[in-house]
């Protein structure tokens, strides 16, 4: 893949580019990372990809190959492409129920009735919001960050889709709740061969989970390699920021 997305011209000004040159390969049963500092392009190129840029913001070039075969954004989201995008809160509808947004999602997928309804407990059950009958009656407002952010999840595993994109999931959850959906992302790679790109400013998180690595400076993708190589020999000066400004966080002196 490789997107381009721009900054719409205002005031007569040129376009500014945002995302230049992001080529991406998502591949089945394994976790790509996509990490950068804060302004990098990561969640731009994500949302390029589904399109769902916001606005001010087009795609001015790239293409997606799905299987060799090119591929429309649109045609991937809910299909070949779930999501699970940052901030819960604002992705749900606030005038709808869990349960209304599960049968939307449901209905998309073409099923109905006692199957759809089996498929939203399942659902619901393997994010670890199974004990409450009521859940589905809730309102978004009604729900706390991490039972929106796991209602999120459980909305992408009814889609079915072999490939999830999931950019930062676990910010604004403690960490118990943080440690919950990264096991259950792990889960969904390993048990159900999903493809998984995780977008995540915590290193921690692409120690624990990634196979590949993907850095972003200024709307590029600087380097990629498997996590280990990654962080044995970090290539690109990005990279070698990242990993340094990792180590003075978290390193305890001796
Ligand atoms: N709606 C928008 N209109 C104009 N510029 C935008 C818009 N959204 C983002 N940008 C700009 O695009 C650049 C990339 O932003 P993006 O949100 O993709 O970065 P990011 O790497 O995901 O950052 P973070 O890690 O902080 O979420 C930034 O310079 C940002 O200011």
């Amino acid at each position: 893949m490789a997107v381009e997305t721009w900054r719409d011209a205002r005031r007569g000004g040129e376009p500014v580019p945002l995302v230049r040159d992001a080529t991406l390969e998502l591949r089945a049963g394994e976790v790509l990372a996509l990490v950068g500092a804060s302004g990098s392009g990561k969640s731009l190129a994500c949302a390029a990809l589904l399109d769902v840029l916001p606005p001010g913001t087009r795609r001015r070039a790239g293409r997606i190959l799905l299987d060799g075969a090119p591929a429309e954004p649109a045609s991937l989201r809910g299909r070949a492409v779930a999501c699970v995008l940052q901030a819960p809160r604002t992705a749900f509808n606030p005038l709808r129920t869990i349960g209304d947004h599960a049968g939307e999602t449901l209905a998309a997928a073409g099923l109905r009735g006692r199957a759809g309804r089996a498929s939203m407990e399942r659902a619901l059950a393997a994010v670890g919001l199974g004990g409450d009958p009521h859940l589905p009656e809730l309102y978004p407002f009604q729900m706390s960050g991490g039972m929106l952010q796991r209602a999120m999840i459980a909305l992408a595993l009814l889609t079915r889709a072999p490939f999830l994109i999931a950019d930062e999931p676990t910010t604004d959850l403690d960490l118990v709740a943080q440690a919950g959906i990264l096991d259950l992302l792990a889960g969904l790679v390993r048990e159900r061969g999903m493809g998984l790109l995780i977008v995540t400013h915590d290193l921690g998180v692409v120690a624990r989970l990634a196979d590949r690595v993907a850095v972003m400076e200024e709307g590029r993708v600087v380097e990629t390699n498997d996590a280990a190589s990654l962080f044995a020999h970090p290539a690109h000066p990005a990279t070698r920021a990242l990993l340094a400004a990792h180590h003075a966080l978290y390193e305890v002196p001796r």
